[in-house]
């Protein structure tokens, strides 16, 4: 066998090759060619009304509009416009030229006479291309504005090789047909419905009249290209219906207009979101000058803003690139941090304007505001002054309002502030009521994102832990330093604690005697705050984990200065005392919510029978 020599070279590009490439490649989904089409046909209409402004086009503008048509039989769907149209010379130049953008020629020429580019959709000078996605045969027939003589209409035809025919053609009215001869793969296309879907899509808001089967199919001045200030609470909301008829309600609403160092328009909705975080993404929709581009704004919205509804409106997001390099592009970047600093500002401006609808509002938006601080440290450095946490009372109070309020009474010996929350205030109501009876607060912590929230507060907080109420014995959750006098002796709780694990007899139970105020239960049954949390994370993770597959193990805590426990002790009989341990142990049980099944039913007709 010959062996391989050491070699440099070039990889050869030639057109021929190339174009098929363009042609299926460019973009994944074949329905963009109508968008294309139609925005070229839209900016052909822009721009002889931008020359009419500067005076360079003196004739009848007329009522400047597209038109989209479908030819079943002959195979055929037709985009007309009344716009600047092309001679055969521009043809050459725009058409033939791949990749030599007329827009951007334009937008050239024209640099020092208009300050508004935004009209101009197309810069890339490939969307015409994408017409051979679906068509065997590309004819254009047009006429350019500037030509007064008779036959100098033009007629370009392309098969989709790299050969094209240029002809004279009869046509008397300025403006462009562009008629695709659809090929068999793409017949799907030749079908009034679905052409009237993908119009629906991308044409709603064009800023142009688009007609289809007689109709004008979209709104040529959705709101969020007007002034605030022009705009009523029920403009807002209509606008919002027409966006999702089927939508509740919305919260409040965020209209973005920025124009230095990006351009960027849309209106952000905040839906009610309550406790769900399977909430539905996909819901802002993406502009560029009008033209819908996209529902998967993945990349260009911080991941929390996904939750919110609504429109953005761009020309400088790069919008034929991959997703890759949008995450890097450093206006992408800079757009992120303009909508969260702004959604950020709204809320801030709502707690400070009405403090009341705010909290009334909280329980709707809470999830949202946790999410964006447990993601963005900049939305934190404003979210933490309106994040509200709500206690079991239903007050309701800002973080630094909360440490001030517990601040007397939830320290600890090494001056950390305790807070302490419920998961759930049904199943937990026993140990709220105690720490109640104690003046101590207790926060509803009752959302999905909680645990996360939790722990983003700890790290975020200055010496603060949250604990749950039933993670241990007050004493312990807030541990004073202050140790409660037993009435029974060491040898008293040796003896306690072994008939009690004698009883009890589970390895997973944790037994200890201590020295509680009376008024608390003889029995406690406590759930260690680091276990539980462990094991909360790996169920929201819904992945296998060391503590997620570990058995659950509870403390026992038997409350030395009660007077049944005493009495428990001083039983003779060990029968009598075996049922009396019973019995406080499963009333324990009972005010967890834990004693079930045969358990409960045996304890039920135990204590009949004591009546
Ligand atoms: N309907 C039309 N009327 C007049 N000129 C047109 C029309 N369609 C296309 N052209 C000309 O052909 C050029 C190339 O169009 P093409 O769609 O390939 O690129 P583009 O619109 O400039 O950019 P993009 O790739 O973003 O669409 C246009 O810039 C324009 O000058």
């Amino acid at each position: 066998m010959e062996a391989v020599q050491n070699e440099k070279g070039q990889i050869s590009i030639h057109t021929e090759n190339i174009f098929p490439i363009i042609k299926k490649f460019l973009y994944s989904d074949h329905e963009i060619f109508l968008r294309e089409l139609v925005s070229n046909a839209v900016d052909a209409t822009q721009k002889l009304r931008q020359l009419a402004s500067f005076g360079e086009f003196g004739g009848e503008l007329g009522e400047l509009k597209v038109t989209v048509s479908l030819d079943e039989e002959a195979k055929t769907i037709t985009i007309s416009d009344n716009g600047i149209g092309m001679t055969a010379d521009e043809i050459k130049k725009y058409i033939n030229q791949i990749a030599f953008s007329g827009a951007s020629d334009f937008l050239e020429k024209y640099k020092d006479k208009t300050d508004d580019k935004g009209q101009i959709i197309g810069h890339f000078g490939l969307g015409f291309y994408s017409a051979f996605m679906v068509a065997e045969k590309v004819e254009i027939v047009t006429k350019s504005y500037r030509d007064t003589g008779d036959n100098s209409a033009a007629r370009w035809i392309c098969d989709g090789s790299t050969e094209f025919e240029l002809t004279p053609a009869e046509r008397t009215e300025r403006g462009t047909d562009v008629i695709l001869h659809v090929a068999p793969d793409s017949e799907e296309f030749l079908n009034k419905a679905r052409l009237q879907r993908i119009l629906d899509k991308y044409a709603r808001f064009l800023p142009v009249a688009v007609e289809f089967d007689g109709k004008v199919v979209n709104n040529t001045t959705p709101i969020w290209t007007k002034s605030p200030s022009e705009l009523t609470d029920e403009d807002y909301k209509t606008f919002y219906r027409e966006l999702y008829p089927m939508g509740e309600e919305p919260l409040f609403w965020i209209h973005l207009n920025v124009d230095y160092p990006f351009n960027l328009t849309g209106i952000l909705y905040f839906p009610r979101i309550k406790n769900e975080l399977r909430f539905q993404r996909e819901k802002i929709q993406l502009y560029s000058r009008q033209v819908f581009i996209t529902d998967e704004v993945k990349d260009v919205v911080p991941d929390f803003l996904m939750m919110l509804h609504g429109v953005i409106d761009s020309p400088d997001i790069p919008l034929n690139v991959s997703r890759s390099f949008l995450q890097a592009d450093a206006n992408v970047k800079k757009i992120n941090g303009y909508i969260t600093r702004k959604v950020a500002d709204k809320l801030n401006d709502l707690f400070n304007a009405d403090r009341k609808a705010f909290e009334e509002k909280f329980d709707d938006i809470g999830l949202f505001i946790k999410y964006g601080i447990l993601s963005d440290d900049k939305f934190w450095e404003k979210a933490k002054n309106f994040v509200l946490l709500k206690n079991t009372e239903g007050e309701y109070a800002t973080l630094d309002e909360y440490r001030e309020k517990i601040q007397a009474n939830q320290t600890d010996k090494t001056d950390t502030l305790v807070f302490l929350y419920t998961t759930d205030r049904k199943q937990q109501d026993a140990y709220i009521e105690s720490a109640r009876r104690r003046s101590y607060d207790v926060v509803l912590m009752d959302n999905v994102i909680d645990p996360h929230f939790i722990n983003a507060l700890e790290q975020k907080l200055e010496k603060a832990h949250f604990q749950r109420v039933d993670a241990d014995t007050l004493d312990k959750l807030i541990d004073k330093g202050i140790n409660n006098e037993s009435v029974l002796s060491e040898d008293d709780k040796t003896k306690l604690k072994e008939s009690f694990e004698q009883v009890l007899d589970n390895k997973l139970l944790n037994v200890s005697v201590e020295a509680q105020p009376v008024d608390e239960l003889p029995v406690t049954i406590t759930l260690p705050e680091f276990m539980r949390r462990m094991k909360d994370m790996s169920a929201l993770s819904g992945e296998q984990s060391f503590y997620g597959n570990l058995p659950m193990s509870y403390n026992v805590v038997v409350n030395a200065n009660h007077p049944l426990i005493g009495k428990i002790l001083s039983e003779t009989d060990a029968t009598a005392q075996q049922a009396l341990v019973k019995q406080v142990y499963d009333l324990a049980l009972l005010s967890q919510n834990m004693l079930t099944g045969t358990e409960l039913t045996a304890f039920v007709r135990r204590t009949v029978a004591t009546l």
